[in-house]
């Protein structure tokens, strides 16, 4: 897989060379691009950004530096990401299935995000995701694009080295992982769960799918009962 990243802090995405996403490079699984966008300005300035239409506060990035630099590093059968806190959840199947192609293009948003007709225009001829990584207002689009390519390399084929451990993670069944044990049996006084020390793989099996049953239902009524999604102000009542 290719990933192609275009950002005004291109240097944001420094991190993509160490952990995870380094090991895939690595081994030769993901090929990782990052793009200045200034380097698609025709200005002293080199500007990205002006004042809203409609009025309002803050900026929107111009589309003219974005129509330049995806025409170059956007090729025809990529799919072009674009983090927003109003985009589509990004969830495991999603990842999952974003996992599944040749080339990711992320179109990493400053101010107050990219001007429509950018994800739009594109949106013709591409495979266009505009995605938010969770319920919360981040600056910008760069740490949405380190999460989305760690979500997604870990995925490829061959990456992980036990790929059956990547079934039994959270969220791969629609629950939550049962909580995790390792020596000393006894630590501060706390013991580990004696049906882990029995050697009994059908009862560790049926605790640990009963241990992730009720995290689920505890803690994410959501994915228990989609129906049950707690609002805002049932999760103040959990406070
Ligand atoms: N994914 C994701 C995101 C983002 C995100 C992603 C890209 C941009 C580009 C600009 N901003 C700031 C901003 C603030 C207010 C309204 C619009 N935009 C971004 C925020 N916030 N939260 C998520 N889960």
């Amino acid at each position: 897989m290719r990933v192609d990243v275009v950002s005004i802090f291109p240097d944001y995405l420094a991190p993509l060379g160490l952990s995870l996403p380094g090991r895939a490079r690595d081994r030769g699984l993901l090929d990782v691009h990052v793009h200045d966008l200034r380097d698609w300005t025709r200005d002293r300035h080199r500007t990205v950004d002006d004042t809203p239409y409609g009025g309002g506060a803050g900026m929107v990035m111009k589309p003219e530096p974005w129509g330049e630099a995806l025409d170059e590093v956007l090729p025809a059968g990529a799919t072009l990401l674009v983090p927003t806190p109003s985009g589509v959840p990004l969830t495991q199947a999603l990842a999952r299935d974003l996992a599944t192609r040749d080339h990711l293009v992320i179109a990493c948003g400053r101010y107050e995000g990219i001007d429509q007709r950018v994800a739009d225009h594109y949106g013709a001829d591409h495979e266009v995701l505009e995605v938010s990584i969770g319920d919360y207002v981040l600056n910008g689009g760069e740490v949405a694009a380190l999460v989305l390519i760690e979500a997604v390399a870990r995925l490829l084929p061959g990456f992980m080295g036990n790929a059956e451990s990547l079934t039994e993670e959270s969220h791969e069944a629609g629950l939550l992982e049962y909580p995790g044990y390792t020596k000393p049996a006894t630590w501060r006084g706390l013991d580990v769960p004696s049906v882990l020390l029995s050697g009994d793989h059908a009862a560790i099996a049926a605790w640990r799918h009963d241990q992730s049953v009720r995290r689920t239902a505890a803690r994410r009524p959501d994915l228990a009962h989609p129906s049950r999604a707690v609002s805002v102000e049932g999760l103040a009542a959990h406070v």
